[in-house]
């Protein structure tokens, strides 16, 4: 369910693009570096998602007869619309997997491709990156809160408008099991569930016919709301009710939820009359602007909870919003490309490059990724990236490298992955760090560092353009 063009992309995209155009430098070749600076949610680490999107995008990018018509009209110049009548993404995408745990500075995914191709790209490509990545990292705090509870995404009413189809895919890959978004789960072949709603409830001149009709129209997956009146007073009772009723037909009644008041305490409540009552079978829901702050209280006061429902926080990625990825050039037409800053943690790294997961003798991680060039390999020294007082020696490290082709001249260079495989490597790969670098406040600093070789050819191209009147 994509209807991206090649338009979806802001103006100066399309106006640099002309120049170049115009300017025989469309067919040079630039390398541009995703990357993100600072870690969501103050949390030690991120969970890398969206580059299947990108990819499917990628593969079918061009515009259309009418989005040609369109920009003739804002006055571009028909030469360069004749180009882009034939314009297809024919780069090569070098990428982090999906699913793996990533940090600020290094690059996440490599875009190699001619100017017009990679400008042309660059919005698409950190709308759908950033805010994925922003999702699934926060589903992943939530998993790591929740244990082994049920986690179910009920985040489209409340997602940024149509944000809310891939911020299901992106809670999936971050540990939730279910969604209630039935497009999400269509598209993406993510489990579906739902309970009822408030106003069902309300339609009724009483509550528990309402539990008798849904639990007749619905008998293999009926979840009752119970707190539209009174959550212990007439919610609990009439859940009874429906569930010894069930019961006598052979059926089962499969849950309640409860979207209001001390949740832990109520579920407390419920779970004992339950069990009295021979419906030990019955599972607790519990919705109302969970995050992973309130689903870590519940659990350390035990309430018997067994299915948390996330909306907001989870798919508008509160309180943060958004990642701060971005798109940099570090190569183009044959030289190496910095972008200068006072602020020297906006530097920029040069070159084609490569990053490595620098793991012990037995495989371990050793708490650090360092950038190198593109081929360097046996690193045994890394450096700050923006402190250059700070350096790190090793030895004996197995390096993995972490960047690989998947796109190569606009085609992948491997079918698309599932959804259900993309989960499953991804918390393979959480599980690989310790507490320290997954506990939410002032969690351990993984450290990046870029080798001898690129600190050289950056601190070169700084002195550079210091010494001459760029
Ligand atoms: N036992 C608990 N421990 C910690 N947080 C809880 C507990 N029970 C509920 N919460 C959380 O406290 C907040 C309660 O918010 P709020 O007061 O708006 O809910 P409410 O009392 O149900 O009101 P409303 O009826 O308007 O929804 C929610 O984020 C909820 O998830
Ligand atoms: O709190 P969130 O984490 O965002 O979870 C989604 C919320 O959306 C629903 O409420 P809403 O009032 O929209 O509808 P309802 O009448 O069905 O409860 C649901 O009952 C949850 O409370
Ligand atoms: O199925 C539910 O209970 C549900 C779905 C969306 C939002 N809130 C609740």
């Amino acid at each position: 369910m994509h209807d991206f063009t090649a338009t979806y992309t802001d103006l100066y995209q399309i106006n640099m693009a002309q120049v170049y155009f115009q300017q025989g430098k469309h067919e040079h070749k630039a390398v541009f570096d995703y990357f993100f600076r600072k870690l969501p949610f103050e949390g030690g680490y991120a969970v890398f998602a969206g580059l299947e999107t990108l990819l499917e995008v990628l593969e079918d990018f061009k515009f259309s007869d009418d989005d040609l018509e369109f920009l003739k009209d804002q006055g571009l110049d028909s030469e360069f619309l004749n180009y882009l009548k034939g314009f297809r993404f024919e780069g090569n995408i070098i990428s982090a997997t999906e699913g793996d745990i990533v940090f600020p500075t290094r690059p996440v995914l490599q875009v190699e491709a001619n100017m017009v191709e990679a400008q042309l790209i660059e919005t698409i490509l950190l709308n759908i990156l950033n805010f994925q990545t922003l999702v699934a990292t926060k589903a992943s705090r939530i998993r790591k809160s929740a244990g082994e509870q049920m986690l179910i995404d009920f985040g489209m009413r409340r997602a940024q408008s149509t944000g809310a189809y891939h911020a299901s895919r992106a809670a999936f890959i971050g540990g939730f099991e279910a969604t209630s978004n039935v497009v999400a789960g269509k598209d993406f072949n993510i489990p579906i569930s739902g309970t009822m709603a408030h106003s069902f409830v309300q339609s009724y001149d009483d509550e528990l016919t309402a539990f008798r009709d849904f639990a007749n129209s619905h008998p293999e997956n009926t979840i009752l709301l119970i707190d539209t009146y009174d959550t212990l007073k007439i919610g609990l009772p009439n859940a009874i009710t429906v569930g010894k009723e069930m019961k006598s037909r052979g059926e089962e009644l499969k849950g309640v939820r409860l979207d209001s008041g001390d949740l832990s305490y109520l579920a407390k409540k419920c779970r004992k009359a339950f069990d009295e009552a021979g419906l030990e079978h019955v599972k607790i829901a519990a919705s109302n602007q969970l995050d992973e702050y309130v689903i870590r209280s519940l659990k350390e006061q035990k309430g018997p909870i067994d299915v948390f429902g996330v909306g907001t926080n989870l798919v508008i990625g509160d309180p943060d919003a958004a990642l701060d990825g971005v798109y940099k050039l570090a190569f183009a037409n044959d030289k190496p490309r910095i972008k200068l800053s006072e602020n020297l943690a906006k530097l920029t790294l040069p070159h084609k490059k490569q990053v490595y997961r620098l793991r012990n003798s037995e495989g371990k991680l050793t708490g650090a990724d360092a950038v190198t060039l593109r081929d360097e390999t046996d690193i045994k020294h890394m450096n700050h990236p923006f402190d250059v007082s700070k350096s790190l020696s090793f030895k004996n490290c197995n390096e993995e490298a972490l960047l690989h082709y998947v796109m190569k001249d606009g085609i992948r260079t491997e079918p698309p992955k599932r959804l259900e495989d993309i989960k499953v490597y991804s918390r393979k790969r959480l599980a690989e760090f310790s507490e320290e670098f997954q506990r939410f406040e002032n969690p351990h600093l993984y450290k990046i560092g870029i080798s001898d070789q690129l600190l050289k050819e950056r601190e070169a191209l700084r002195n550079h353009y210091k010494n001459k009147d760029a």
